[in-house]
This record gives C-alpha cells, sequence and structure tokens, in this order.
C-alpha cells in the first residue's frame, strides 16, 4: 500500500540544522531512485528546484540509479560544500500551492511511535489541542503542517484526518470488549460528541460582530480550585455586564426568595420533563432535591445583552459546543504545590454542600492530581488556561481574557459558522 512505502529524509550531514526538505523512495521494480515529497519551507522547497515524482539520477556527479536510497544518503554525507542534484523532472507534477487550512488537534500523535509513517524523521509531533497549519494536502495519507504560533519554517508530515480515523477505529477494536461497550452508549447519549471521534477540527479566526449575543463563558476546574469563587467575584465586579444563569429547582421557596431570581422553583414532574426533553446542560441531587441549569436560562440572559458566565463539568462541554452559544472554555488551573498550601491557608473547603472547613493535606493531594487529570483528559477544549494563584490577579487575568475572548479574533471551529 501506499502508506507503507518507506521514504528517507534527504539531509545535509555536514550540517545537521539544515535539512534539504525532500524525501526519496527507491522504485523496487525499475531499481530509480524518486523524490517521494518535497517539505513545505524547507531548502528544497525553497529553491523550488525539485518536486514530488522527479527522477533522481546523479549526487555530485554519482549515478544513484539502482542505488539503495541509505546509499544515496551516504553520498551525500561524504559531500563537501556545494551539493549537485542532476534531475529527470516529473513531467506530470501538479503545483501545491494550495491555501493553507487550520486544523484543531483532538488528539495526540508522536512520528516516533508510528510504524506507518513513510518517514519518521520528516514527521511531526502534536498534542491535542495543538494549533496546526496544513500546508498541504495532495496525498491523501499524509499531510504537511505547521504548528501554530509559528516557529519552524519547515512543515513536518502529519497523518491525514482519514488515515488517523483508521488508526483510531484500529484502536478501538484491539480494546476489551467491555470498553468498547461503554464507550458506544456514551456516544450515543451524546448528541455533539462527534468531536471525540474526529482526530482534526477546522478552525477559523472569528471575532463577534458588535451586534451579536455575547459568546458564552464556561469555566472548568478541578473540584475546590476556585471556580465559583472567581464566577461570584467577577459578577460581584459588574453585576450589569456578567451574569449566571437561573437555575432551577424542587426545592420549596423560602419567604426572602423570588422565582426566577434565586432559583426557577419548579415541581418534580415539571423538572423530569425538562430532564427528559435534553432542556438541562447539567443537573444533580442534593438533600433529596433536584437542581439543574437549564439552556434556556443561559439563552435569557444572553438575549438581555449580558455575558453569561457558567461553572461545569468538563464532559457536559459537548453539549453546549454549538454554533448559537460559540462558547469560550476557560480552564482553572491549580497553581504550583507550593503555592496551592499558601495562598488556602485560610480558605474553607465546602464538600457535599455541607462540610465547610479548612484544607487538608489530602485536599491538596487530591486537587493537584485532579487538575492535572483535567487538563489532560480535556485541554482540546480549553480556549484559555488561568492558573488561580492569587486570587485578586486571577479575577483581574479572568476579566482580561473574556475581554480578549468576546472584542478580540480567537479560533472556532468553522462549522460554527460566519467567520473572518
Ligand atoms: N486563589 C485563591 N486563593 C485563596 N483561596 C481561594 C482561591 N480560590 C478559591 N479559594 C477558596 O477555596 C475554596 C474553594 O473554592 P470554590 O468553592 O470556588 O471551589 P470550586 O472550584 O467551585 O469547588 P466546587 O466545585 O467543589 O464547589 C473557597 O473557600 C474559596 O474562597
Amino acid at each position: 500500500s501506499a502508506t507503507n512505502v518507506s521514504e528517507i529524509l534527504l539531509l545535509n550531514l555536514n550540517n545537521f540544522s539544515v535539512c534539504q526538505g525532500a524525501t526519496i523512495r527507491r522504485n523496487e521494480e525499475t531499481g530509480e531512485i524518486y523524490i517521494a515529497r518535497v517539505i513545505h519551507g524547507g531548502l528544497a522547497d525553497r529553491s523550488g528546484l525539485l518536486h514530488s515524482g522527479d527522477l533522481l539520477v546523479e549526487v555530485n556527479g554519482n549515478p544513484v540509479g539502482g542505488l539503495e536510497p541509505e546509499e544515496v544518503i551516504q553520498i551525500l554525507t561524504n559531500s563537501h560544500g556545494t551539493i549537485l542534484f542532476k534531475v529527470i523532472p516529473n513531467p506530470g507534477q501538479i503545483s501545491s500551492n494550495q491555501k493553507p487550512v487550520y486544523m484543531k488537534a483532538m488528539v495526540d500523535y508522536c512520528p516516533l511511535q508510528d510504524a506507518c509513517i513513510p518517514c519518521p524523521d520528516a514527521g511531526m509531533a502534536f498534542s491535542r489541542g495543538d494549533l496546526l497549519e496544513v500546508v498541504d494536502q495532495s496525498d491523501a495519507h499524509w499531510w504537511q503542517a505547521r504548528k501554530l504560533p509559528c516557529a519552524a519554517s519547515c512543515a513536518g508530515l502529519i497523518p491525514s484526518a482519514s488515515m488517523l480515523k483508521s488508526k483510531q477505529k484500529e484502536q478501538w477494536w484491539r480494546q476489551p470488549t467491555s470498553y468498547r461497550k461503554r464507550r458506544q452508549s456514551c456516544t450515543t447519549c451524546s448528541p455533539n460528541s462527534n468531536a471525540l471521534n474526529t482526530p482534526y477540527e477546522e478552525v477559523a479566526l472569528y471575532q463577534r460582530p458588535p451586534q451579536e449575543n455575547h459568546r458564552l463563558i464556561i469555566l472548568v476546574g478541578a473540584p475546590g480550585v476556585g471556580v465559583n469563587e472567581l464566577r461570584k467575584r467577577l459578577i460581584k465586579l459588574n453585576p450589569s455586564t456578567f451574569q449566571s444563569p437561573v437555575p432551577h429547582t424542587t426545592r420549596p421557596i423560602r419567604p426572602e426568595e423570588q422565582s426566577g431570581r434565586e432559583y426557577h422553583f419548579v415541581t418534580k414532574e415539571l423538572f423530569e420533563y425538562l430532564v427528559c426533553n435534553h432542556r438541562f446542560v447539567e443537573y444533580g441531587e442534593s438533600k433529596g432535591q433536584l437542581y439543574g441549569t437549564s439552556t434556556d436560562a443561559i439563552d435569557e440572559v444572553l438575549k438581555r445583552g449580558r455575558m453569561c458566565i457558567i461553572d461545569i463539568e468538563p464532559h457536559s462541554i459537548q453539549f453546549l459546543r454549538t454554533k448559537k452559544l460559540k462558547p469560550f472554555v476557560i480552564f482553572v488551573k491549580a497553581p504550583s504545590p507550593e503555592r496551592l498550601r499558601q495562598t488556602r491557608r485560610d480558605a474553607r473547603i465546602i464538600t457535599n454542600f455541607t462540610i465547610n472547613r479548612a484544607f487538608t493535606e489530602d485536599d491538596f493531594v487530591e486537587l493537584e492530581e485532579a487538575s492535572q487529570l483535567m487538563e489532560a483528559k480535556y485541554r482540546q477544549f480549553f480556549d484559555s488556561v488561568l492558573v488561580n494563584d492569587d486570587l485578586q490577579d486571577a479575577c483581574i487575568q479572568l476579566c482580561s481574557i473574556i475581554q480578549q475572548a468576546q472584542n478580540e479574533p480567537q479560533w472556532i471551529p468553522v462549522s460554527w459558522g460566519r467567520t473572518e
């Protein structure tokens, strides 16, 4: 198969830092050596002299027909100064002047652990959440891309979306049956779970037009990291700008409360009806009463021209990733172990809505682990990361992140529509 043909990166070994930016391949039938791929932005590409499919005839006067690719590399290794390639151009070559496409990686990839990549040395590793500028999609299996913000001028090989999908499928079938069943049921209950199965999400820069609703601001973080505290402080700071959706509850209304202000007070039957109709982003039970945040309550805040701030469990982000809400997700991260213990010396932790006590060493350890796990699992959905070290500083940073999210261009999935 075309994907299993190995290629070798032409390196100028007199100077390891300079890559010629092309790979070669031997035609096993004829013994001829071909330029397999020209790496975007590399020396060969910039010279404009080598193209994929060109037949390599001589390197510095040495005929290369019939040689193994490794022997060609040996000639290059022994060469000094200028290197002269004699090539017969590929008559059928297509210009690879493609418009770059921007993709967010939804999976991790390491070329050195991939037995299929034709040339591991030309491969580019990436992690979930990385922004990739895909500069060449002419090969159905192997694309060329750069990571943004762009440091390297030379692109690297990455598997195409279809290639990665088939790899994912292969891995999935290798999982034990019990795991597969669990995953399946999870997929069917999540309407937006596609993003979990898509290795790349195409993105484009978007700036919210002033007349449009604000983007939904989602805060996520490990339990106890301070998400609730930050949300409350933000609203207190500017209640005419920031607001949280009014939750629903089945608990009885208290004398000082007003329906629609503290909560929407509803019957258990109505609450269950709303659950069945998927009207809640999240809901749960406390002391025998149901509590939930509805998408209608979010819409209500946005329609009034306010910025809607919610804090949710990260697995609920999927439900809110819609064209209408265009959520901007901020991950509230635990600071360093030392700073966590210093800053929370006088803080109180509330567990199970009731126990209010000082943080213990076990709480800190649990918080740090949960924060790391959450970041590792969901970082592809985070638009920004805020370290909650000093509370006041974190509040100021949060305000500035939100202002940027609403008023400056940001990368969003192209499926969310209108982009610039
Ligand atoms: N940066 C900070 N410095 C000091 N104390 C903080 C800081 N951030 C939060 N706290 C305190 O830590 C405690 C836990 O914060 P908070 O209730 O906001 O956690 P949470 O992330 O919302 O957790 P949960 O989801 O369990 O409610 C509170 O007493 C809060 O005042």
